[in-house]
């Protein structure tokens, strides 16, 4: 799915009414049934309303929200911020509408009491931060104790850059119109989105599937539209053979967790290179799994390449001198993508010279503290990091995979993927072998780097919502998502 800038937002609106056609107030109208819609299906009509408008458009749907609740019969107040009579169209049309309580805001007062309160002061029209008579509203709205559900965005939070300032509503949900907005994929902005949801309001699909983006959220549709049929001839050959190299004294756990995902995401052979104090550990945790066997005993001193379709290199490896150089020779001979994670990033962030010598296409997956290690530098927000992280893509020519709440995949040619699957039980110490051991069994199985990142990202998400489900975020742990990855593969096979 696109995620659009509100320049393109606005003119896909447009686009839609002068189309399809349909009025501006009949377009305005489904978009506010889409969120009664979604609004009815989580609060009983026992409970009271307040919807606190503005005077454009945001607030016009929040009016004709007012009026649908109302004959729904919930209990509406409706307070409005802003000149009225300098409202838009559809503002002013909603107003006459309505029969419900309506107040004008009065920064002396207090606003009436409600169980919920319905954001409609600004959606995607907001040109600067809230300051004045509209900061001390939002700060009302925040101080209320109500659940807040905001209509479109969180009044006062910017769709699409960083925004300064901190007067901005906290949602507790936001619905947002057909597309999500890229502020709903960065932790920065967690606090005031909350829990976010779309609702089809029937735009236009052509003009949205002739829009150029570089962002896009990953939907279960296209990543089904990616899985590679099996066939009934298969044989263990064409499924790949992968190795994982990983591994010290005291970290074989590591190793094990991405050997066993490997196996469970469908590659034909697997070969792990661990240290010798890990064969047994292995042999005994993965029985699938060959073993090939460092010359150490306690850590990885040299790196085997020969005839593996995809090599990952990185879990529990640790950052001994020996293996900085054993990974440094390897790479100077190796040319085929490859997944690198955890130590293995942590040497290259350590010796950066080496960076130049990861092969083309490589996917690297690092969690934010890695990310700015590999970086080299920090950021000022999370539009920056995401920023700075497509510049590392282009750099690296290869595909970074930030860990963390809607993971994002930035590939070489500057597109960004959001993912849309996982939960908070997955940060958790482990979770990050799964990840790579899920990579290199579909990377093995001759997907395109690009195609293996979305795949392993979203397979990954959607085996930790499974486990979730049946073992609740505290208790899961991350050797719990690799039994869930054969319902993730369900989900979308
Ligand atoms: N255009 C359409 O056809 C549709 C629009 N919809 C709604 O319309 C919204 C966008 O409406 P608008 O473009 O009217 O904009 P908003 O309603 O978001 O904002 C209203 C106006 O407030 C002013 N403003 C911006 N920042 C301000 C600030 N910091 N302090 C004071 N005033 C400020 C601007 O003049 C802006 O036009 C969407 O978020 C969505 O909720 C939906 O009804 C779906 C259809
Ligand atoms: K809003």
């Amino acid at each position: 799915m696109k995620i659009l800038s509100v320049e393109n937002i606005r003119d896909l609106d447009a686009y839609t009414i002068e189309h399809e056609p349909i009025s501006s107030f009949d377009l305005m109208e489904r978009a506010s049934k889409a969120f009664v819609q979604w609004f009815v299906s989580k609060v009983t009509s026992d409970k009271s309303i307040l919807v606190v408008a503005g005077t454009g458009n945001n607030g016009g749907d929040g009016l004709a929200v007012a009026r649908m609740l109302h004959d729904k019969k919930y209990q509406v107040k409706v307070v409005i911020i802003g000149n009225k009579d300098s409202g838009s169209d559809d503002f002013k049309t909603n107003l006459k509408r309505l029969s419900t309580q309506v107040f004008e805001f009065d920064s002396e007062a207090k606003l009436p009491k409600a169980d919920i309160i319905i954001d409609a002061i600004f959606g995607s029209g907001l040109s600067r931060p809230a300051e004045g008579k509209y900061a001390i509203l939002i700060e009302q709205i925040n101080e209320s104790g109500a659940e807040v559900a905001s209509i479109d965005m969180p009044s006062g939070l910017f769709a699409d850059r960083t925004t300064e300032g901190k007067s901005i509503v906290r949602a507790n949900a936001t619905v947002s119109f057909q597309l999500p907005k890229l502020a709903f994929m960065l932790p920065e902005t967690y606090e005031y989105v909350g829990n976010w949801h779309t609702v089809d309001i029937g735009l236009s699909q052509k003009f949205i599937s002739e829009q150029e983006t570089s962002n896009y959220y990953i939907t279960a549709s296209f990543v089904k539209s990616l899985i590679k049929q099996t066939g009934k001839f298969d044989h263990k050959g064409m499924n790949g053979n992968a190795l994982i190299v990983g591994g010290s004294l005291g970290k074989i756990g590591a190793a094990v967790l991405a050997a066993k995902a490997a196996l469970r995401s469908g590659v034909g052979l697997l070969t792990v290179q661990v240290p010798r104090v890990g064969n047994s550990i292995l042999q005994v945790a993965a029985p699938e799994a060959m073993t090939i066997l460092d010359d150490q005993e306690n850590l990885i001193s040299s790196i085997t390449s020969d005839g593996y379709n995809a090599i990952a290199i990185g879990p529990g490896l640790g950052t001994d001198s020996t293996t900085v150089k054993a990974l440094g020779n390897f790479l100077t001979d190796y040319q085929k993508p490859l997944v690198l994670d955890a130590d293995a990033l942590n040497i290259l962030s350590d010796n950066r010279v080496l960076m130049e010598l990861i092969p083309e296409n490589s996917i690297l997956t690092p969690h934010p503290k890695e990310f700015k290690r590999l970086l080299g530098e920090s950021w000022q927000n999370d539009f920056e990091r995401l920023d700075k992280q497509k510049e590392l893509s282009k750099k690296l020519k290869s595909i970074i995979i930030l860990k963390g709440a809607h993971s994002s995949i930035s590939l070489p040619n500057g597109e960004v993927y959001f993912n849309s699957t996982g939960n908070e039980g997955m940060a958790k110490g482990g979770s990050g072998d799964v990840l790579t051991g899920m990579l290199v069994s579909i990377l093995g199985q001759g997907y395109s780097s690009r195609d293996a990142a979305i795949l392993g990202v979203f397979l990954h998400g959607s085996a930790g919502d499974f486990a979730k489900n049946q073992l609740g975020s505290i208790a899961m742990k991350s050797g719990d998502l690799i039994n869930f990855i054969p319902e993730a593969y369900a989900h979308i096979c």
